[in-house]
């Protein structure tokens, strides 16, 4: 049996804001360390110890995972950054409020913007500041990859082959990590590993800076799994 801990970032200041944040690399909120910080302590309280990180290469992701990493006095363990755990790109909701999105559009079609894995935000276009293409840390993206809006369906089809080519190898090979990504591509990875249907998905939550521990077998099939209190 083996361990597999996936943990979403702390409170981010765009969450604090209640703002669409998606691919924006907003900081973490003072809230925010201070819950990285307690979810390292819990993880040490109870024993955890870990061979490898991963990070998307957002802030909040990646402070987050330090922090804890710091707390468990493992800042020395290789941390591997990528895109594919970023979070779902929110198209042009990015930067607007939540509230003031409900009250344009009203809660059910905001709703179905941000739980339902087949609806897609509205898009940006390539001249807008926030096309990925602009940054240059999305540099050897091809076209195809840099997003102008993303269903949950498609943050899924990136996140899988991080997934599948890198971290199921690392898995097999009995090493022990921990997996620090963001609300939607979290939901994403828990869809695949838990064989949620569209419908188990839009009712999933996952919150803040909270170790899941996934225990699975040899062929890396989910035993159970838990929040650490
Ligand atoms: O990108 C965001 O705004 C949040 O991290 C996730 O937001 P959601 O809960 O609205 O999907």
């Amino acid at each position: 049996m083996q361990k597999l801990v996936l943990i979403r970032h702390g409170e981010s200041v765009w969450n604090h804001e209640n703002r669409f944040t998606g691919w924006t690399d907003v900081d973490l909120y003072a809230d925010g360390c201070e819950q990285a910080k307690c979810a390292g302590q819990l993880l040490k309280k109870q024993g955890f110890t870990f061979d490898a990180g991963y990070a998307s290469v957002l802030k909040r992701s990646i402070k987050t995972l330090h922090i804890l990493l710091e707390e468990l006095d493992h800042l020395w363990i290789p941390v591997i950054k990528s895109w594919r755990l970023n979070e779902r790109f929110y198209g042009a909701l990015q930067g607007l409020n939540k509230q003031e999105i409900i009250n344009k559009y009203g809660i059910e079609q905001v709703q179905k913007w941000r739980r339902d894995p087949n609806e897609d935000p509205p898009p940006i276009t390539k001249e807008d500041d926030r096309y990925p293409g602009h940054d240059i840390r999305y540099k050897n993206l091809t076209e195809v990859e840099l997003p102008l809006t993303e269903n949950l369906k498609q943050t899924m089809d990136r996140v899988l082959p991080l997934w599948n080519n890198e971290i199921v190898p690392v898995l097999k090979n009995k090493q022990k990590i921990i997996i620090c990504a963001h609300g939607n591509s979290l939901r994403a990875l828990v869809k695949y590993l838990d064989k949620l249907t569209d419908e188990d998905v839009t009712k999933l939550e996952i919150p803040t800076a909270t170790p899941l521990v996934y225990e699975l077998d040899d062929e890396l099939n989910r035993l159970r799994h838990y929040y650490l209190q």
